[in-house]
Order: structure tokens, then sequence, then C-alpha cells
């Protein structure tokens, strides 16, 4: 088995994977260095979230190995897969999937309560992050009285109240107006910059990789050439080639 390189925080190696004989990833390697942000731009149904939810450790592939700060993901057992996945990353999806009984700072504190986190430091951390992302002032109410777009942004806020090492962004903004997304993502890639917190980005839209370190496009399960995003604008057309 090769060794992935020191300075990369995720490193994965021709993943395959098929849904119920579908395939969706048909040998797609990536590497992600600690601090970058990463989008993984291609449209729908190229295996964006398939390859998330790999490298994630929320499944693992048919074939191929995913190694997180230079340890086998795919190797571990489930229990010591889902502590990594607990304590180390963090997960925005485009449907906030909050818990409907709990408030917004309580949502966004969960990963530190569920670490076992005084109460009194999960709420400090968590109404931080909501502060910062410009929702503070609705910390108190519970997902069925904030808008769709505040919803979204307490999933954010969620996800780097945990201080993870990696958060994967499953199209975290597809379901908001322009305005809204552009708050989102920019508090995400400055959050995630001046946190040293690294990004993997999953999304459909070339104008959302503005906010991204470096680009990989994927078509029909299999990567394209890595491109440079480009700052101030969209990044990239689809790839030419695949
Ligand atoms: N749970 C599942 N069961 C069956 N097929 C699935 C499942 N999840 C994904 N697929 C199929 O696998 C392929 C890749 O899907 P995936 O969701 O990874 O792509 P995507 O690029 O994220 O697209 P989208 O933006 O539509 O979610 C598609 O053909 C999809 O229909």
């Amino acid at each position: 088995m090769e060794a992935p390189p020191d300075n990369d925080v995720l490193w994965a190696r021709a993943l395959r994977h098929s849904h119920q004989g579908s395939p969706a990833l048909l040998g797609v390697s990536v590497n992600v260095r600690a601090g970058e942000i990463l989008a993984v731009l291609g449209p729908r149904g190229a295996g964006k979230s398939t390859l998330l939810r790999c490298l994630s450790g929320r499944i693992v592939a048919d074939d191929g190995e995913v190694w997180f700060n230079s340890a086998p993901l795919h190797t571990l057992p489930e229990a010591a897969r889902d502590q990594v996945r607990r304590e180390r990353f963090g997960w925005v999806g485009g449907d906030a999937q909050l818990v409907p009984e709990l408030t917004a700072w309580e949502n966004a504190a969960l990963p530190l309560l569920l670490r076992g986190e005084s109460h009194r430091a999960a709420r400090t951390a968590a109404q931080e992050w909501l502060d910062r992302l410009d929702i503070g002032a609705e910390a108190g109410k519970r997902p069925g009285d904030l808008l769709q777009a505040q919803r979204q942004r307490v999933a954010v806020a969620r996800a780097l109240a945990g201080r993870p090492d990696v958060v994967f962004a499953d199209e975290p903004t597809a379901p908001l107006h322009r305005a809204d997304q552009a708050l989102v993502l920019r508090t995400l890639a400055s959050a995630a910059r001046s946190h040293g917190i690294t990004v993997v980005l999953a999304t459909g839209d070339p104008e959302v990789t503005a906010h991204a370190d470096r680009v990989m496009g994927l078509i029909d399960g299999r990567p394209g050439a890595p491109m440079p995003a480009q700052a101030g604008g969209p990044a990239s057309s689809w790839p030419a080639s695949v």
C-alpha cells in the first residue's frame, strides 16, 4: 500500500462505487492539502455526493483507498470511522437537517455537546459562529421559526462549531437565493481560512467555485483535469475532456 504524502489531509486513490448496481464513481483519485478549499464541480449525477460521502467516511467505497491524516479511513472499523466523522469532520448538505425540537444555538452546539463539552463552552462557541454568520439574533428560535436561508446558516455554524479538520459541503447553497448563497459561501470560506479548516465543496455551479483554491471537475464518475480557481469570478467552465 502506497503511503500518502504528509501534507495531504485527505488522500484518496482509485475510488469506485456503485449504488445498487448503478456506477457512481469509476476510479477517482484526489488529494486535499491541509487548509485548502477544494471545489468538486460537475453536473447532476456526476458522482459529487458519492465522492464526498466516501471521503468523509459516511460510506466505504466498493474499491479504492481513503486516507485521513495518513490513517486509512477505508479499513477502520465502523465505530472508529464514526468517531472520526463526529470529531474531525463537519458536514453541510443542501438540506439543513436541524433537530426541530432544539433552538438554533443548541443545533449549532450539538457536535460539542455530543462530545461532552460543557454547556457553557458549547453555547459560547455556537453563539460566536451564529454571530459570524449574521444570525446570532435568532439563536433562541427553533428551526420551524426560521427562514430556509437562516436554517442553512445554522447548519454551517454547526459544521464549524465542532472545530473540524475538514468540512464537507455538499451543494450547501443550492436551495438559497443568490444574495444568501454569496453570504454563506463567503463566510464558510473566510472562517475556514482563518481557522485553517480544510473544505471540500461539491457544486454544480461554476460561480460557486470562485471561493475555492482549486477546482476538480467530475463527470459521469470520472475526474477531469484539476483547474486553478480564479478570484472574483467564475472559476472555470466544464472540463474540456475527462
Ligand atoms: N442512494 C442511491 N441509490 C441509488 N442510486 C444512487 C444513490 N445515490 C446516488 N445514486 C446515483 O449515483 C449517481 C451519482 O449520484 P451522486 O448523487 O453522487 O451525484 P451528484 O453529482 O452529487 O449529483 P446530484 O447533484 O444530482 O446529487 C447518479 O446516477 C445517482 O442517480
